[in-house]
């Protein structure tokens, strides 16, 4: 795992700059004038209203709350004499009160030149909407990781021996064995003054209350550090978009296990890491000392290049979060569970964390699949993070994509977010949804729900830019191993590869192929390829939208399949599309049932599309060159003589467009 940390190479750019913290200089370029430090002290109506705006535009930018630095100024000594402070401070209140934001003072310092301050301006709580933000728990087993989350969410300290986590367990067999398995999810929310709001009763807690008095609401996924969970936990940590990663260190046993294999996937995926040192009040001074130390050399490393900042007081907290996003910084706590020390300081840095993930609101919905659930007397509910736009109650989404690599109508029913219900959901949001006609059967984690406007399309293969982290021998075309991106997880062929063969540490554009499904994905979207020790990280640089069986069954694509087969080539049994798996069987039997079932649906059922266990469930189709670094494909490959757009693509928008008109 060292050469993880030799070989990632984060790039600063990637991180978004969402830390909300902003100096009345600190204008965004194109749309706000720069202001002076004294520009609060006593503005005209004009003033006034362009300060107003200012800060609407920056809250809304930061998606409900900004930290406001007062005596500051671009180029400017900082630092207000005690009237203009007062003043200024008179004129913020008065700006927030316009804007319905709650102002809080977060800290003053006194410099040279006079006094400064830092304010927390948030969103009101608003009983049916609340900020998010989403923290993944990783960290070796018994780092302490769901007792922390237990103590948080309760309010309740641990005895040291499990108490806490108790709370949390969701199997039989975690209670049994006191360690995580699944992914799981707690919740801890902020009023908007930063106070805690979660009030457990009798050890229960509310959902619904904390998120109707919460203007901030954590979600905390719990992942399990046990070895054998790894791939549970990296699809928590690409599946389920956090914001941040809180990797946790038991003081005592230090960065041991999978410390190092859980920071590295936090750092492969550009999400910004704080540190969590636990168990302080067990752990000898010099033994805290050796593991701290360890602990910063690591990430000073070429491999990580952070900036620890070991947090010991309030300043730490508001200088680290501030400034989390957009530097490299890694804050770096000493708590207990047991004696709550330094508890509150973990809990003020949470409550400023923003949301880092941008979202465009503007574009049409899409929402990633991360786990099915068949509720009793509602049905079929899936849950997942909307990525982009807006999903509202009745919507008609197009689900998929099922084995055959295509997409089908389905309606929301109803929506929670935390389960509470909502009439509507955007972009940057968790939730969960209730469908109407469809089995819970028929739909994997990984698939999408996306608008029609979309006009989404299945790919069973892909380019990606990858870089090996470690793998013991020699990666070749064939090699096999698990993809993760997003909430897809599944095992993938490299087909194609600009290099013969792939070491720890070397970087290459490889061409993929799924075995068992198409899937949906983008460009650029962060990929994990992992095989026991093997790992290789990446970005998705081209895709290969599949053309379905169908759209390939014209006489165009029959002609140019015969000729294929007369020219006797040999065909490459890694671009042939693979013998489905049992569970694949199962999967098309039922997307058959459901096509046989609606037949109106789409062109596929109407279509009489060749679905005999004879028939590929789909072949490969290409409808854009390969990268030019990639050696074109074989000669035998199977590839469509015509392009996609050129086929009659059974589009789904189209048939969702039909089942909204029906
Ligand atoms: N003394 C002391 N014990 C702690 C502290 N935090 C956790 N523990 C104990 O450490 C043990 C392990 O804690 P867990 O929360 O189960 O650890 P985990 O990281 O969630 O482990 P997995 O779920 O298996 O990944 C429990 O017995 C806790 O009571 C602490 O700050 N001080």
């Amino acid at each position: 795992m060292a050469a993880i940390m030799e070989v990632i190479d984060q790039d600063s750019d990637e991180m978004e700059n969402g830390g909300g913290l902003f100096g009345p200089g600190d204008e965004d370029e194109d749309m706000l004038p720069s202001l002076g430090k004294h520009a609060l002290v006593s503005p005209n109506n004009e003033e006034f209203e362009m300060l107003v705006e200012t800060i609407k535009h920056r809250v809304e930018d930061a998606q409900g709350e900004t930290i406001y630095e007062l005596g500051m100024g671009d180029g400017e000594q900082p630092g207000l004499k005690p009237e203009d402070f007062q003043a200024s401070v008179a004129t913020l209140r008065s700006i927030t009160e316009s804007l319905g934001l709650e102002c809080v003072q977060l800290r003053e310092r006194t410099v040279e030149e006079g006094s400064v301050a830092e304010f927390l301006l948030r969103q009101k709580v608003d009983s049916e909407d609340f900020m998010e933000v989403r923290v993944a728990v990783v960290g070796n087993v018994d780092a302490g990781k769901s007792t922390l989350l237990g103590v948080l969410t309760h309010g309740e300290l641990d005895n040291g021996r499990g108490f806490a986590r108790q709370k949390l367990f969701r199997h039989k067999h975690e209670m049994e064995s006191g360690r995580t398995s699944s992914v799981g999810n707690d919740i801890l929310g902020f009023d908007s003054c930063g106070e805690v709001v979660n009030k457990p009763d009798h050890g229960h807690l509310d959902w619904i209350k904390i998120c109707e008095d919460a203007a901030k609401v954590i979600t905390f996924i719990d992942l399990a550090g046990h070895e054998r969970y790894l791939k549970t936990t990296v699809f928590g940590m690409t599946g389920h978009a956090p914001d941040f990663a809180m990797l946790m260190i038991g003081a005592n046993a230090g960065v041991i296990g999978m410390t190092k294999e859980h920071l590295g996937l936090a750092l492969a995926l550009n999400v910004p890491v704080f540190a969590v040192v636990t168990k302080v009040d067990m752990c000898p001074p010099n033994v805290l000392q050796e593991t701290l130390k360890l602990l910063t050399r690591i990430l000073k490393s070429p491999g990580c290049r952070k900036i620890p900042v070991i947090v010991q007081n309030k300043d730490d907290v508001i200088c680290s979060a501030t400034n989390f996003t957009s530097e490299r910084m890694c804050p770096v706590f000493q708590v207990s569970n047991v004696t709550g020390e330094n508890l509150e300081l973990l809990k003020m840095f949470l409550n400023l964390l923003s949301t880092r993930v941008k979202c465009d609101l503007t574009k049409p919905a899409e929402f990633q699949i991360d786990d099915t659930f068949s509720v009793p007397g509602v049905g079929t509910v899936v849950s997942g993070t909307l990525l982009q736009g807006y999903i509202r109650l009745n919507d008609t989404l197009l689900l998929g994509p099922d084995a055959l690599g295509q997409f089908q109508p389905i309606v929301v029913k109803s929506i929670h977010r935390k389960r509470m219900p909502v009439k509507e959901v955007r972009g940057g949001q968790t939730a969960s949804f209730s469908l109407k006609k469809i089995k819970r059967s028929s739909i994997r984690k990984g698939m999408v729900m996306v608008s029609p406007r979309l006009e989404p399309k299945a790919c069973w293969e892909f380019e990606g830019e990858i870089l090996v982290l470690h793998h013991p021998t020699t990666i070749s075309v064939r090699y096999q191993a698990m993809v993760h991106v997003g909430s897809v997880r599944q095992t993938a062929t490299i087909i194609q590869m600009t290099e013969h063969h792939l070491r720890t540490g070397d970087k290459a554009q490889v061409r993929f192929r799924f075995i068992k499904n198409p899937e949906y994905l983008k460009d650029n979207m962060r990929l994990v390829f992992r095989e026991g020790r093997t790992k290789a990280v990446g970005t998705i640089t081209n895709l290969f939208p599949h053309v379905s069986a169908v759209a390939q069954n014209t006489r165009q694509q029959r002609a140019a399949k015969k000729a294929q087969q007369e020219s006797k080539h040999h065909v490459n049994p890694q671009n042939e599309p693979q013998k489905p798996s049992k569970r694949n069987r199962r999967t098309r039997r039922s997307v058959n049932d459901y096509n046989r079932e609606h037949a109106h649906n789409g062109p596929a059922a109407s279509s009489g599309a060749p679905t005999s266990s004879t028939t590929p469930i789909a072949a490969p189709g290409l409808t854009s060159a390969p990268a030019p670094s990639i050696p074109a494909p074989a000669p035998s490959t199977p590839e469509p003589s015509v392009s996609a757009g050129a086929l009659p693509q059974p589009t789904a928008a189209a048939a969702a467009a039909a089942a909204v008109q029906s």
